[in-house]
């Protein structure tokens, strides 16, 4: 078997052109959904992936707000220019690029967006409110992940679904999606303190590979026809590697692949976010 490609970046393109009719409609009631984006420091990655959401904000007709700051931000600076967002009427929604340099608290920088206006979704009181089960904004990777698998029929109710990563913005969030009446997958979420991760893959009918351990997932570890889909992603010399081993091809039915899978479905979804805020705001 050669599995079939879990498309991200032609489904991320209809999403677009949906969001793009959306915000039309908000233009004619005079509202414009705005985006701002945080970005301390120099990481090129981190750089890279916000240039990419204002180039994606360009596309659907979404106004860019961008702040950038020195690697040698204070937490007062910091503080200012997220209560600066928090107050701007242009600004519908906005994200603070993580991981933030130095001794910059992702968390507390978190904390301090308003959540009324958190495009990510990260903050503890809409994490709060996902767990209970409540709407608001949800986590864009997790969003992504189920947007991407179910526009493929890829069923999830009574599902077994194995997460590798246990982290805030992509494998917790995701279990707590997943394990929704809406979703109603069974989870099994391994971590770095997991005995046999293989156990637990080879017993899924979904892998979702988000450690960021560059190919930790191979074709042992699979059942024959399961979904797998790459999250990880790290930069080597050689390109951009995923968490998936590419052997995996010639078990799983369906692979979402890095680059092209979930990445450009994150980025979607962070356009999703703020036009339903801006949606939310207009009533
Ligand atoms: N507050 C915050 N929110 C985030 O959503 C957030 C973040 N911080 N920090 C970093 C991670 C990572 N992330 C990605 C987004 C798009 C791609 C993406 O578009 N990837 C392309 C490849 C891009 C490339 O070539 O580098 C693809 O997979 O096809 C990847 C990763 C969002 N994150
Ligand atoms: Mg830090």
């Amino acid at each position: 078997m050669t599995a079939e490609t879990l498309d991200g970046k032609a489904l991320a393109a209809t999403i677009k052109a949906e969001l793009k009719e959306r915000v039309a409609a908000l233009a004619e009631r005079g509202i414009v959904p705005g985006l701002g984006t945080v970005l301390v420091g120099d990481d090129p990655g981190s750089h890279s992936y916000v240039r990419g959401k204002h180039r994606d904000c360009a596309e659907v007709g979404i106004a860019s707000i961008q702040v950038e700051l020195p690697a040698s931000t204070s937490a007062a600076e910091l503080e200012g220019r997220i209560r600066e967002l928090n107050e701007d009427p242009a600004c519908t929604g906005f994200i603070v690029q993580l991981p933030l340099p130095g001794a910059l608290d992702d968390a507390w920088a978190l904390e301090l967006v308003d959540p009324g206006k958190d495009a990510d979704g990260l903050h503890p009181a809409n994490l709060g409110r996902l767990v209970l089960g409540e709407p608001g904004p949800l986590p864009c990777t997790p969003r992504g992940i189920v947007e991407l698998l179910r526009r493929n029929g890829v069923g999830l109710s009574g599902a077994e679904v194995c997460v590798i990563g246990r982290g805030t913005t992509v494998g917790r969030p995701l279990g707590l999606l997943l394990t929704r009446k809406s979703e109603n997958a069974t989870v099994t979420l391994c971590h770095t303190g997991t005995v046999d991760v293989a156990e637990h893959t080879r017993r899924a009918d979904i892998v979702v590979a988000a450690a960021g351990r560059p190919r930790i997932v191979t074709a042992d570890m699979v059942k024959p026809g399961a979904v797998c889909v790459d999250v990880g992603i790290t930069r080597t010399e050689a390109g951009l590697v995923g968490d998936i081993d590419p052997s995996v091809r010639e078990v799983a039915s369906w692979i979402a692949p890095v680059p092209g899978g979930v990445g450009p479905m994150t980025r979607a979804m962070l356009l999703t976010n703020v036009v339903e805020r801006a949606e939310a705001l207009a009533g």
